[in-house]
């Protein structure tokens, strides 16, 4: 007999090592803003006891970028964003981010925040969920945590469940619910989520040598690198060469071309960044690898801030990563005057790409857009 050599796509994709599951979990938690708005509220929250929520969600801290605003922490496993009233926790791969909010809340507590008024939690459906931990195991696992701090939160599956889809927990405290006034009116947050990245744009997030990069740039060592001002690390070095290769800093721009970025390149693969232009943050996670290729891109930074049209700026995204798939949500603050459809007209339609799915949904104070896409 003729010797057969059958190869199981699925499991092998499982089992193979550089397997990484890029799709983040994503938690925001807003505290009514302090009286005094010189306080510092959340940021006042000492580093060592941000480091603690973070053991506790298995991930560390890379860098710190800050603003007069915020502060930007690039991690092990994606980013933290620490407002005076506001936090944004994002951590992939087999992070346990729900296990750090009891600690999370003490915390917001010690700095006189009782509870917050609104909280997000969400995420992309997994690419390897048997690989999770408590209580990340399933979605019904993730809202029953959520539900012992907020009860009265609601839970959402957005798309089609047996195909890319994405979930939402939130919860808005009912005194909030008709006090919209208090909601910054450029408020907007945008998430695009994209996977089946053009393996030719995937080779930018595949670390090159240190020394070729030190040559192209004309460095003769790490040490000259470092005296003409270039990032203290490898990682960081190579994160900002890869960032302007790529295409990601001009993603990241604002218009009047003040935002910072803090990149870092993995080894072998993989990339992170933050950027900061006041209150405003982007922020792009990578994960290069064929076969769960995964790249997000997140921003607060409005149309008016980037100078450029929120259509603009992800057609732009879906290219630099050459996304195959991908799906937008947008959380905008309510607008009497704006009707929801204008929400569809502007983020619905993408040359090239086909519209899976579309769901505009009503929450107090927001609207939010989820549209999925996948290439002609
Ligand atoms: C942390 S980064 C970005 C994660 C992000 N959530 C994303 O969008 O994929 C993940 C990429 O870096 C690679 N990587 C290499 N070393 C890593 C490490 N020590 N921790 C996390 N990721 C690492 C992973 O294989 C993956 O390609």
């Amino acid at each position: 007999m003729a010797p057969t050599f059958i190869v199981d796509q699925e499991k092998s994709m499982e089992y193979n090592d550089s397997s990484f599951e890029g799709p983040e979990k994503l938690l925001e938690l807003w505290f009514s803003a302090p009286m005094d708005s010189s306080k510092m509220g959340l940021r006042s929250i000492p580093r060592a006891d941000l480091d603690e929520v973070l053991d506790l969600a298995h991930c560390k801290v890379l860098s710190v970028l800050s603003s007069n605003q915020v502060d930007a922490y690039l991690l092990s496993e994606s980013s933290l964003f620490v407002f005076a009233h506001k936090l944004i926790l994002k951590t992939c791969g087999t992070t346990t981010l729900l296990a750090s909010l009891p600690r999370l809340l003490e915390l917001a507590a010690s700095v006189g925040f009782e509870k917050p008024i609104r909280v997000f939690y969400s995420r992309k459906n997994f690419m390897f969920p048997s690989r999770q931990l408590a209580p990340h195991k399933s979605w019904s696992d993730e809202v029953k945590c959520l539900e012992t701090f907020f009860p009265s939160g609601s839970a959402y599956a957005v798309g089609p469940t047996n195909k890319a889809h994405w979930y939402l927990f939130s919860f808005c405290d009912e005194a909030y619910n008709n006090l919209d006034d208090n909601l910054d009116p450029e408020d907007e947050t945008l998430e695009v989520l994209m996977t089946e990245m053009s393996p030719q744009k995937s080779l930018n997030f595949y670390s090159p040598t240190l020394g070729s990069v030190l040559a192209e740039k004309g460095y003769d060592s790490v040490e000259d690198a470092r005296l003409h001002g270039s990032s203290v690390s490898t990682g960081h070095l190579l994160g900002a060469y890869a960032a302007e290769k790529a295409g990601v800093q001009e993603l990241c721009w604002t218009k009047d071309g003040k935002a910072l970025l803090d990149a870092f390149s993995f080894e072998p693969m993989g990339f992170s960044s933050n950027a900061l232009c006041d209150d405003r943050y982007a922020t792009i996670h990578v994960t290069p690898q064929e076969h769960c290729s995964y790249a997000s891109f997140e921003t607060n930074v409005s149309e008016q801030r980037f100078g450029r049209t929120m259509h603009d700026t992800v057609a732009k995204t879906i290219d630099v990563f050459g996304a195959g798939r991908f799906s937008v949500s947008l959380f905008q603050a309510k607008d009497p005057n704006r009707r929801k459809n204008t929400l569809v007209n502007k983020l619905g339609h993408f040359d090239s790409y086909i519209r899976e799915e579309c769901i505009v949904y009503d929450f107090p104070g927001y609207d939010l857009l989820f549209c999925s896409f996948r290439h002609k």
